[in-house]
């Protein structure tokens, strides 16, 4: 047997939905850099889930039905309260309330494609609403109901806050959500699939994900770039900070990818609202330090920044509290996630490699009185 360990390379399955040929990345077919400068999240939510742009009509009714399901049940409220809120990760917290959503549905175990698709809708448009919720009951606050009037991004600032958000900072939301949907064939998308390819429920699939998106060397590294970002605190200290961790054969949260060599085609937008954010905000050295800390790691590593690097420095300048960052990449990526689940249930096998067993041979048993 031949171990590709991390199955680095291998093609596990086809799939219409993302693609990344020669280090650019499409959504069906279109250019990431074409959706990050003209597309809302609406439009690529539909664009993953039905493969292609929608009409207008289509867009209007995606967004009535998004707005229209974001409303959580008091259950969940209710269950935030029951835990030691401010000492659980959000990501663990989300993980919990989804697989709980679950249990509230009763097309939970419907496994016809509409009532997958209505499935879809509702976790979608609750994802938001569960993050903003979490994060105003741990603060002591009342959860703000969302209202059909803004955008998805819109909406999920207003339920943050309880405040209508500037354009600027639904713009930065925006296109983070857009550069955020789909990746290919990435870990927690993985995990999905391999769930529901048991024929488990889109429940169970989501929430297999989430736990997948929250380790640092995937989602939860936006959280660990801002982290750093802190720990280094000025420019002046960055030189010695990374050198030293690049000596010690320490990894610089937010750079290197599985799949790109050149770069990932999403950093430079990023990059681009972190530097005008900041700006706006009056704190330019958290860019600043990222574009230092950027030139030496590509250029000591030649490993240039993925999403998760400027996203860190931008969603900080947006007022989002730091473990909120992966979170926000789970709004995001659960339309994907989605996307991916219902194309597997459309041609399903079950997903199942083998491992090449490298434990002792065939042992007799000992009984346990004469065991030394
Ligand atoms: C949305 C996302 O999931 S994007 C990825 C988010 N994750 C991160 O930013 C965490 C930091 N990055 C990493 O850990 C890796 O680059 C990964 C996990 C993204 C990809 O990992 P892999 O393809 O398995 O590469 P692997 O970890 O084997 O690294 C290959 C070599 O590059 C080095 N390397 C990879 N990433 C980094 C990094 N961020 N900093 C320093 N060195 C690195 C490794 O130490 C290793 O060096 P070696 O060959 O001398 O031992
Ligand atoms: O594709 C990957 O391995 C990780 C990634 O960039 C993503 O999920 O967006």
């Amino acid at each position: 047997m031949t171990v590709t360990r991390g199955l680095e390379g291998v093609v596990a399955t086809s799939s219409s939905i993302s693609s990344i040929i020669d280090d650019t990345l499409t959504y069906v077919g279109y250019n990431i850099d074409d959706l990050a400068d003209n597309a809302s999240f609406e439009e690529v939510i539909y664009l993953l889930w039905h493969r292609k742009l929608p009409t207008s009509a289509e867009l209007a009714e995606l967004k009535q039905q998004l707005a229209m399901n974001m409303e959580l049940p008091k259950e969940v409220i209710e269950h935030f309260k029951m835990y030691p809120i401010n000492e659980v990760h959000p990501m663990a917290a989300i993980r919990t309330v989804v697989s709980l959503l679950g249990l509230y549905d009763e097309e939970a175990d419907v496994m016809e494609v509409e009532a997958n698709y209505r499935k879809a809708i509702r976790l979608q448009a609750k994802m938001p609403a569960i993050v903003a919720a979490f994060s105003r009951v741990r603060a002591g606050l009342d959860p703000v109901a969302p209202r059909t009037d803004l955008s998805f991004a819109a909406n999920f600032l207003y339920m943050l806050t309880g405040k209508e958000p500037d354009a600027i900072a639904v713009e930065a939301l925006d296109k983070a959500l857009v550069l955020h949907a789909d990746h290919e064939l990435n870990a927690s998308t993985f995990t999905a699939r391999v769930c529901v390819a048991t024929l488990s429920d889109v429940y169970s699939g989501v929430t297999a994900a989430i736990g997948a998106l929250k380790g640092p060397l995937h989602g939860g590294a936006n959280e660990a770039v801002m982290k750093m970002l802190k720990e280094i605190g000025t420019v002046e200290n960055v030189d010695t900070y990374v050198r030293g961790k690049l000596a010690n054969k320490e990894k610089i949260m937010g750079f290197g990818h599985r799949v790109y060599r050149l770069g990932d085609p999403r950093a430079k937008h990023l990059k681009k609202m972190s530097e005008k954010l900041t700006a706006l905000t009056g704190e330019p050295h958290w860019y600043t330090m990222s574009v230092e800390i950027d030139k030496i790691v590509t250029g000591e590593k030649n490993l240039p920044p993925n999403v998760d690097f400027y996203s860190a420095s931008m969603y900080h300048s947006l007022g989002i509290d730091h473990d909120l960052f992966t979170p926000i990449f789970a709004v995001s990526r659960v339309s994907g996630w989605l996307a991916h689940i219902l194309e597997q249930y459309e041609n399903n096998r079950l997903i199942r490699p083998r491992a090449d067993y490298t434990g002792p041979g065939m042992q007799s048993y000992i009984p346990i009185n004469q065991r030394g």
